[in-house]
């Protein structure tokens, strides 16, 4: 699974274009945007009209906007009990969760989640001076039953240095830096050496 987080930070038509151009290669584009909900509600609109494949869409923990968009996918931060109660609500809608330890990972799979994007794996901008996950906790995490997913640095060199066991990547600065072509051939490379 690849899953795009958009950058914290208002988007602009260029990002519009460079996330239609990405979607078919691949899985969610998860919305993450510091916006009053009218703001965000235009950007999806913005989306949509451009072509993005609406199936696609993974909205921050708004679901108010997840079902005024009649979306099917709702990423909650680590421990929001939103999250749970949302999942046995609606078992259709895929839900997922931040997790950065194996204790949330495992919450999250027993409360039924689809899957957690687990982090942080390599330094990152994000996280500035912040110690990434040890081995020991990444194996942890990785013992759980519920796909995870790698966060935090990313790209087209540590995919490589990632252990086994991942279901998939979510980034920010990979996916908006790097072109559709190469996005289309690292996700190629992926499922090659996750089906072997
Ligand atoms: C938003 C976010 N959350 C993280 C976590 O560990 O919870 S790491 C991260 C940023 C990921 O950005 P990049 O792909 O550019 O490293």
């Amino acid at each position: 699974m690849f899953i795009v987080i958009t950058p914290y930070r208002t988007p602009d038509p260029g990002d519009i274009r460079h996330f239609t151009a990405v979607s078919p290669f691949i899985d969610h584009l998860m919305i993450r945007t510091p916006m009053p909900q009218r703001e965000t509600a235009d950007f999806l609109t913005s989306l949509l009209e451009a072509g993005f494949p609406k199936n696609k869409l993974l909205i921050h923990s708004d679901m108010a906007l997840l079902e005024r968009f009649d979306l099917n996918g709702i990423h909650f931060r680590e421990n929001d009990a939103d999250a749970f109660r949302y999942k046995q609500k609606h078992p259709e809608i895929t839900v997922s969760m931040s997790t950065h330890s194996a204790r949330t990972v495992e919450a999250a799979e027993v409360n039924g989640l689809d899957f957690v994007l687990f982090g942080h794996i390599f330094e990152t901008a994000s996280k500035p001076a912040r110690p990434p996950r040890t081995e020991r906790e990444i194996n942890q995490a990785l013992s759980s039953d519920i796909p995870v997913i790698a966060l935090g640095g990313i790209n087209e060199r540590t995919i490589h240095q990632l252990p086994g066991g991942f279901d998939g990547i979510a980034a920010i600065s990979y996916f908006m830096d790097a072109a559709p072509s190469e996005i289309k051939a690292l996700r190629k490379g992926w499922e090659l050496s996750n089906l072997m």
